[in-house]
């Protein structure tokens, strides 16, 4: 390729329309491209009316790729413009149906690295994740390795377009750097038939592999990232749940990592309740919480607001006896086998009920616990059926209810429904983006509880900060740091922030998270201006001049 080509051809430099009579002229790029030369607002109204003809939020999505692959500040600076409106056709929930029709529908691998359990060697390891970064400085990663992608299960190589959408979602919210990140997906087999029988498949044609072997090639991944990329902040996404925890636990006190599922969940829900009770006037002490789908993010939510609990003065055995999980055994009990290890920690006794052989439905646990939260992460759609939330209604005034079963077919409850069913009582966010409500002449508005509201400014902040660990103290500061954003004396109030200020108050979590790292001195560099510090981490989508690349 020409100089020239690879220039107009590379997504981190091209810029169409947009380059200069003097870079046509100093890049070689004469006679390239069409004559008139257009601005990047002038090619971001294009892309978005563009955008507006096309028939459903697949084809849209499909079209934001295209301009994503060729340019990304071109694609950026549209979506900046556009975020509440882009977020559910970039990421959730039309991401859903880009995974699931992945290989149909494959066009490029987006930059990102395609790692395989049956080449699992560190030089190949190694070098492949240096192809794919192709002498990029890369400070941010994500990695999947499909087995658990949003609620819609084992996608294995398909759920790559996971850590491509959840970076885009960085950029967006929080300003990383599009050059400094890398999506990766470990291809350990599928458990899913229909995939491996499929002929257009582009992933592995094997079972999922659950041995000492996954493990290793898990390691393996790890090892050579870190040591690729010094400085890393390593994401975790979408594991399956028999590994999240473990794959978790296992590097948290060595590398700075992240567990979205687990960890950017729980700030998420938290920072929802805690908005929900300053709308409330309760105190979190005398809440009960219900757990509707005990896997990875319920856990993971589970034990933050139980750490809440001990922060505000509870011992951990008081704490958690605030706490009943509620996964498809029902309600789960300390002689139960099958118990996850994050299950076991919050199971109860049976000698606390009379009838505990009975618990095994939601509406039965309810009458019987009376929870003044439910959180769903249970994949099970319209589990909150209006039996269940009019049950749980009828003993506390302002129940908190929390449906975040993603993608939109999979939520358990509607929101609309929820605010009708407890006569406008029902204080309730949402995984997916909701509609407000109009019910008795008030507008509800409905907060979003989806990760995507703190990720990124968790991302951005441990980065900014030089941070060499993510800890409790952290994800914590993160949780707080949301409040005061919403003004909870407006009637109808959602309990989270609206995604329209997604930036802004991604920056909010990114200050909180990096003034956190400096405060404990857990920081690699000296850092005495922290937000100084986060706004010169931000990467913003301008053109920058480009004739000095010319020979
Ligand atoms: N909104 C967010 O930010 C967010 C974040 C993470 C996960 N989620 C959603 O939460 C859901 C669960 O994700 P996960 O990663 O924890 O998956 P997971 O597989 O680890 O957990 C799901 C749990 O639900 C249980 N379950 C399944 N059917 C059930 C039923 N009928 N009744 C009770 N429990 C049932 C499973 O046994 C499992 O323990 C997904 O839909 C995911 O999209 C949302
Ligand atoms: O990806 C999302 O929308 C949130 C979450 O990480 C999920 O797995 O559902
Ligand atoms: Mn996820």
């Amino acid at each position: 390729m020409t100089k020239s080509q690879e220039i107009v051809n590379n997504p981190f430099l091209n810029k169409g329309t947009a380059f200069t009579e003097a870079e046509r002229k100093a890049l070689n790029l004469e006679g390239m491209l069409p004559p008139r030369v257009q601005t990047l607002d002038q090619q971001v109204e294009r892309v978005y009316a563009e955008y507006q003809q096309k028939s459903n939020d697949l084809e849209k999505r499909v079209y934001l790729m295209s301009i994503f692959n060729e340019n990304r500040v071109l694609f950026y600076a549209t979506f900046a413009k556009h975020v509440s409106e882009f977020m559910p056709v970039v990421y959730d929930p039309t991401i859903a149906d880009s995974i699931e029709n992945y290989s149909r529908m494959y066009v490029n691998p987006q930059n990102a690295a395609f790692l395989s359990i049956n080449d699992d060697s560190r030089e190949t390891i190694r070098q492949s994740l240096l192809n794919a970064a192709e002498g990029r400085d890369i400070e941010l990663l994500v990695v999947t390795d499909g087995e658990g992608i949003l609620g819609i299960g084992d996608w294995a190589t398909q759920g790559i377009d996971i850590p491509v959408g959840k970076l885009m979602v960085y950029t967006a919210a929080a300003g990383i750097d599009p050059s400094k990140v890398l999506p990766v997906v470990l291809d350990a087999g599928t458990t899913r038939d229909e995939l491996r029988k499929d002929p257009l498949y582009v992933g592995l044609d094997q079972e999922r592999d659950y041995s000492d072997k996954y493990y290793n090639f898990v390691d393996n991944f790890v090892q050579e990232a870190e040591d690729l990329f010094p400085n890393l902040y390593l994401h975790f996404e979408d594991f399956g749940r028999s590994n999240a925890a473990n794959i978790l636990d296992k590097y948290k006190d060595q590398f700075l990592v992240f567990n979205d599922d687990i960890q950017g969940t729980g700030i998420i829900v938290l920072a929802g309740v805690l908005g929900a009770l300053n709308i409330s006037g309760e105190k979190m002490t005398d809440q009960t919480y219900l757990c509707y789908g005990a896997g990875t993010a319920g856990a993971g939510i589970a034990q933050r607001v139980c750490e809440e609990m001990v922060q505000a003065g509870l011992s951990e055995a008081e704490a958690k006896k605030h706490f009943y999980m509620v996964d498809k055994q029902g309600l789960l009990f300390d002689d139960m086998p099958d118990l996850t290890p994050a299950q076991k920690e919050f199971a109860r006794s049976r000698s606390e009920f009379e009838n505990s052989e009975d618990l095994t439905d939601l509406l039965s646990i309810v009458k019987a616990v009376h929870p003044t939260i439910m959180v769903g992460t249970s994949t099970n759609p319209g589990a909150f059926t209006e039996d269940v939330v009019k049950e749980m209604a009828a003993h506390t005034d302002r129940p908190i209810i929390l449906p975040i079963s993603n993608p939109t077919k999979l939520c358990e409850a509607k929101a609309s429904d929820l605010i009708k069913w407890t006569d406008g009582r029902a204080l309730v966010a949402t995984g997916v983006p909701s509609a407000p409500v109009e019910y008795n002449g008030v507008t509800y508005e409905i907060g979003q509880a989806n990760n995507a509201l703190v990720y990124p400014g968790i991302g951005l902040g441990a980065i900014a900060a030089t941070a060499t660990t993510l800890n409790d103290a952290m994800i914590s500061a993160a949780a707080h740091s949301l409040g005061g954003i919403v003004d909870p004396k407006q009637p109808g109030a959602a309990i989270l922030p609206p995604v329209d200020r997604l930036t802004e108050f991604s920056q909010t979590v990114a200050n909180a998270v990096a003034q956190s790292a400096v405060d404990q001195g857990v920081t690699r560099e000296q850092i005495s201006d922290v937000k100084g510090a986060v706004e010169n981490e931000k990467w913003y989508p301008v053109y920058s001049d480009l004739t000095d690349l010319a020979d």
